[in-house]
């Protein structure tokens, strides 16, 4: 009997056009068949979540805690996610072993009052459950009434449709692998409006030591994507945990050089600290990590005891 190579993924839209990229990319590379895999939807405590933010039901750890078990249970082989939901630290055993080229990591807006978020009329609602980008919008628009709005792309687009709100934001690459980035009406700068760590592109995990898995995904993975998310989750790891701050962090390679951006800031918007730096992209990590040494020095502790 032929083994399959079991994918574990979510079940959400987005989820599955991740897993069958991911898919694609292994026939291609390998000329296996598609009977050589099997596509798991495993449901996670974050897809059952819906009524409030996931900060306060117990952070990024939701959307992968079952999988996760799955993989260290072999009842699949790898994990396929969103790198922006994946948190610093994994499970003993498991690791981020492949990264695919990244996608477009801006943020997108969808206006129905307006087509850009300056354009809104005064007090507008802007549907979002994202801490960074409720702030965000708020330090460009102290007077919109920015309101909780969770669920998938689609249920989120469509309360958008029922007026629930009179925009939102959502990741341009999500919609782009949905094919519905024709929603778009403006796409946020990076430098003003900068993006989650990780948003945009798509990690694959594996159990450390599993030789067959690690030698199949070395050639879908995408070194300059790696080197770029080393800095951007070594900036999150040296800042999360010690405080709910809305973080936003953005690296980018050219030929051995990394540049990343950091910025953190109040969840109303008011303050804001930010840093750039660059150096060589095989340091990225280290690069990341002083970032957020930065960041810190120029923040008081008062800023991050604020709303803890
Ligand atoms: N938290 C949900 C989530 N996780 C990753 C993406 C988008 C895809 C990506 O960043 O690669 C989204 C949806 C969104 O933010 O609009």
């Amino acid at each position: 009997m032929q083994t399959t190579l079991k994918i574990g993924t979510r079940g959400s839209p987005l989820a599955l056009a991740q897993a069958h990229e991911t898919q694609a990319r292994l026939m291609a590379a390998h000329g296996m068949p598609v009977e050589a895999f099997e596509v798991v939807v495993i449901s996670t405590s974050g897809d059952r979540i819906q009524d409030r933010p996931l900060a306060e039901a117990g952070g990024k750890g939701l959307f992968t805690k079952e999988i996760e078990e799955a993989l260290l249970a072999r009842r699949i082989d790898i994990a396929v996610h969103s790198s922006k939901d994946m948190p610093t630290v994994l499970p003993y055993g498991l690791e981020l072993s492949a990264f695919l080229p990244r996608e477009d990591a801006r943020d997108a807006f969808v206006g129905k009052a307006a087509k850009t978020i300056a354009g809104l009329p005064h007090g507008a609602k802007v549907g979002s459950s994202s801490l960074r980008r409720q702030a965000l919008i708020r330090r460009m628009r102290p007077d919109l009434d920015v309101v909780m709005f969770r669920g998938n792309v689609q249920t989120r687009l469509r309360k958008l449709d029922e007026g629930v709100a009179e925009g939102t934001i959502l990741a341009y690459a999500g919609l782009k692998r949905l094919g519905l980035e024709d929603v778009t009406t403006e796409l946020m700068p990076l430098d003003s409006f900068p993006p989650a760590p990780g948003q945009g592109a798509i990690c694959i995990e594996s159990r450390v030591g599993d030789l067959d898995v690690e030698r199949m995904l070395t050639i879908i993975h995408d070194v300059p994507t790696g080197q770029a998310l080393a800095c951007e989750r070594a900036f999150l790891a040296a800042l999360d945990g010690s405080c709910r701050t809305p973080i936003a962090g953005h690296a980018t390679i050219s030929g051995e050089t990394v540049f990343f951006g950091g910025l953190i800031i109040s969840p109303d918007g008011a303050q804001s600290h930010e840093v750039k730096v660059e150096g060589p992209a095989q340091d990225a990590a280290r690069i990341g990590d002083e970032a957020a040494r930065t960041v810190r020095a120029k923040a008081s502790e008062k800023f991050f005891d604020g709303w803890a």
